[in-house]
């Protein structure tokens, strides 16, 4: 599949996380050990380049409170709009950094009005808006860098390399990437618009036009998908779905015909909004997976395993291989 991008002379390759496959070279290390999968996004270092996802049922205090302990980036999600002071306040406290999210509307200038009248600066602040290629995004950046300028402001979300440049050119110094590929997403449907289907060629075409990070947000399925990501230009990923199981993630457990489950719901669902208006985001079970703890050692053992596939010992080794695109055809005839 192809798609023509404004004139009939570019003509750029489509495709998603299950399209591709990326091409080892030679083993450079003796154990998966010696391997270094460490990322540094804005003030911080992070054990690996994932971020759970911005929204209430993957994220809350106290699971902010041990990821930030463990050496793990977090995003505080915004909708306890007036918890977030006193959040940020807690964690400074605490000696640890705080990162939350804000929207555009009147009153979120009131706040980050009110963070620099207290002086509680956050490390972190992500503008978190679905069509995140608009006025309203660049007017909160600059309002942002004027009142904080020490604050690390992530952008988004954006699907297009000039909604990075535009982003960018108004002070975001990461820009977040994906626009309707998430697991409790129906932008796509209800829309017609996004970067579902095609997110890991945006995340391409979007770090081909950034000249700083850029966080892929949505559509990871598998661990693998992070060293693809990474592959493609994301300095970080964002995830919601392979976060939603677990005994430290908000959401509700279920028990259905014997088997454990939690709620995952979009944030712009009606359980969110409380009120079935611009609804662009459902509500689904995701299997019960025990500690997350678990999950992010494998996510970091996997990453470790993909960079020695790649032939190196960190991140970097990644971002040069080679890949070949294997339309859908990566599982092979197995089910997982
Ligand atoms: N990554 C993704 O693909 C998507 C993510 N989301 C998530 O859902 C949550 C809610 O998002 P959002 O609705 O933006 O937040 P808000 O409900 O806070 O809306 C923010 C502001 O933007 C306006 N707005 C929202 N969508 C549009 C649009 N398409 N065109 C013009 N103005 C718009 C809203 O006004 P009004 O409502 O009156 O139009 C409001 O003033 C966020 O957490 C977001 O990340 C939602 C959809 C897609
Ligand atoms: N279109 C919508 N996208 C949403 C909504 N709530 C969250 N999101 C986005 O999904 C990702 C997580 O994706 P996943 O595939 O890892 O589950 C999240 O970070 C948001 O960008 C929504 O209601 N509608």
């Amino acid at each position: 599949m192809f798609v023509k991008l404004e004139c009939e002379v570019f003509i750029l390759p489509v495709f998603d996380y299950e399209d591709i496959q990326l091409v080892p070279n030679k083993c450079i290390v003796k154990s998966r050990s010696e391997i270094d999968t460490k990322i540094k996004f804005g003030p911080m270092t992070f054990k690996i380049p994932v971020v759970p996802a911005n929204m209430q049922t993957i994220i809350d205090e106290p699971l902010a409170v041990w990821l930030a302990r463990n050496g793990y980036f977090y995003i505080m999600h915004r909708f306890n709009e007036n918890e977030r002071l006193g959040f940020v306040k807690r964690m400074h406290k605490e000696g640890l950094f705080a990162s939350i999210s804000v929207g555009v509307k009147k009153q979120e200038c009131d706040f980050i009005n009110s963070l620099a009248s207290e002086r509680e600066v956050p490390e972190y602040i992500t503008i978190d808006i679905a069509h995140g290629h608009a006025e309203t995004v660049i007017d909160m950046i600059k309002h942002i860098k004027r009142k904080l300028p020490g604050t690390f402001v992530i952008a988004g979300n954006v699907g297009t390399p000039e909604g990075v440049r535009e982003l960018e050119n108004a002070g975001a110094d990461a820009t977040k990437v994906g626009i309707g590929p998430g697991k409790a997403c129906i932008t796509k449907l209800k829309t017609g618009f996004g970067t579902g289907g095609w997110q890991l060629a945006a995340v391409r075409l979007c770090s081909k036009a950034a000249s700083k990070p850029i966080i892929a947000d949505g559509g990871i399925r598998y661990n693998g998908d992070i060293a693809k990501s990474v592959r493609f230009g994301a300095s970080m990923c964002m995830i919601g779905s392979l976060f939603a199981g677990h005994k430290e993630s908000p959401g509700e457990i279920i028990e259905k015909d014997g088997q454990k489950y939690k709620t995952y719901f979009g944030s712009a669902s009606q359980y969110q909004k409380g009120q079935y208006k611009n609804v662009e985001g459902k509500k689904m079970l995701v299997p019960y997976r025990g500690n997350i703890s678990n999950t992010l050692r494998e996510m970091h053992e996997d990453l470790q395993s993909s960079i020695s596939y790649a032939g190196g010992r960190n991140l970097t080794a990644l971002r040069k291989v080679d890949y070949v695109i294997v339309k859908n055809s990566i599982f092979n005839g197995d089910n997982i």
